[in-house]
């Protein structure tokens, strides 16, 4: 387990963070609000430990991404469990639904407020202005492209720094900064590495694969028993490794009568990856 956090952090060593902290801090006083993507799977490992610090008071809108590949029930939990009086919660499948009208309002909604304020004050409420923020790998260039229409010049209070950032025009009511905070993920908490390798958020090679294939499988001998049957056709049993085997052996992954293991646990992390075991989310609410 040391071995594998050490390696995930070379990605984030303290410099990048320092700098990626102090980068969203400058930024944040550009924006009205902040989007933050999270996996729907893993809307708690794939959250950065000092987001809420650095959204200060600014109204949040989280939005679980690739909700097609989780549980919607548990997906709905989770909107629960994390909305509050400032933070609004969402959840998309980004590459298959029309998402602009979902976030405009929804943003729409987190901001009503300020923008009743203003209207009252008899000031025409310009743009709400929103920059997008997440870990790696969570969806944030895809939704951008998706959302974003055309570049836009914004004007400010701070000229030279509001000219040197590039925006894009949602509608009449939305602009979002062109490119997205990337932020790290949570280190301390081991099982965090674990839950980004099994989504596919960190390159296999840096990772200790037995473990994290070994992982998945006593989650899903626990919670997901059927659809291992299903998929592989084995009786269940408790123990992970000996359900590797098993898997093995159905599908002829053997060599000598031995595992091919290499094998066996690259294509069980791929199915699992391609939802070949169907949706499934790694995090409970009120399992954590
Ligand atoms: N099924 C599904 N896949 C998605 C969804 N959103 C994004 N993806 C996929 O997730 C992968 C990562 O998406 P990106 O947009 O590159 O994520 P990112 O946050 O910009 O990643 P970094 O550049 O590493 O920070 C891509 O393969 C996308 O096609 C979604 O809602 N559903």
């Amino acid at each position: 387990m040391e071995n594998k956090e050490s390696k995930i952090r070379i990605q984030w060593f303290p410099g990048h963070m320092t700098k990626a902290k102090r980068e969203m801090q400058e930024k944040m006083k550009m924006v009205d609000m902040v989007i933050e993507l999270r996996d729907a799977r893993i809307p708690n490992a794939s959250k950065n430990p000092m987001i809420e610090e650095l959204c200060g008071q600014k109204p949040h809108l989280i939005i679980l991404s690739k909700k097609d590949k989780a549980q919607d029930v548990i997906t709905k939990k989770w909107m629960d469990a994390l909305s509050n009086e400032t933070t609004k919660v969402i959840a998309l499948d980004i590459i298959k639904e029309n998402i602009t009208p979902k976030v405009v309002a929804a943003s729409k909604e987190l901001m009503k407020a300020k923008i009743d304020r203003m209207i009252k004050r008899g000031i025409r409420p310009r743009a709400i202005r929103a920059m997008v923020v997440g870990v790696p790998n969570v969806g944030k260039s895809t939704f951008i492209n998706r959302i974003a229409k055309k570049k836009v010049a914004v004007t400010g209070d701070r000229p030279g720094v509001t000219r040197s950032l590039q925006w894009s025009k949602v509608n009449q009511d939305l602009e979002l900064l062109d490119t997205p905070g990337v932020l790290w993920p949570k280190f301390e908490d081991e099982t965090v590495g674990v839950l980004l390798a099994i989504t596919g958020a960190i390159r296999d090679e840096i990772l200790p694969l037995e473990e994290i294939a070994a992982w998945a499988m006593r989650y899903l001998i626990a919670h997901h028993p059927d659809a291992l049957v299903k998929r592989y056709g084995v009786e269940i049993c408790d123990n992970p490794y000996e359900m590797l085997e098993r898997v093995a052996r159905k599908r002829g992954f053997m060599r000598n009568q031995e595992m091919d293991e290499k094998r066996t646990i690259e294509t069980f992390l791929r199915e699992i990856r391609d939802d070949k075991l169907g949706a499934i989310s790694w995090e409970v609410p009120n399992e954590m």
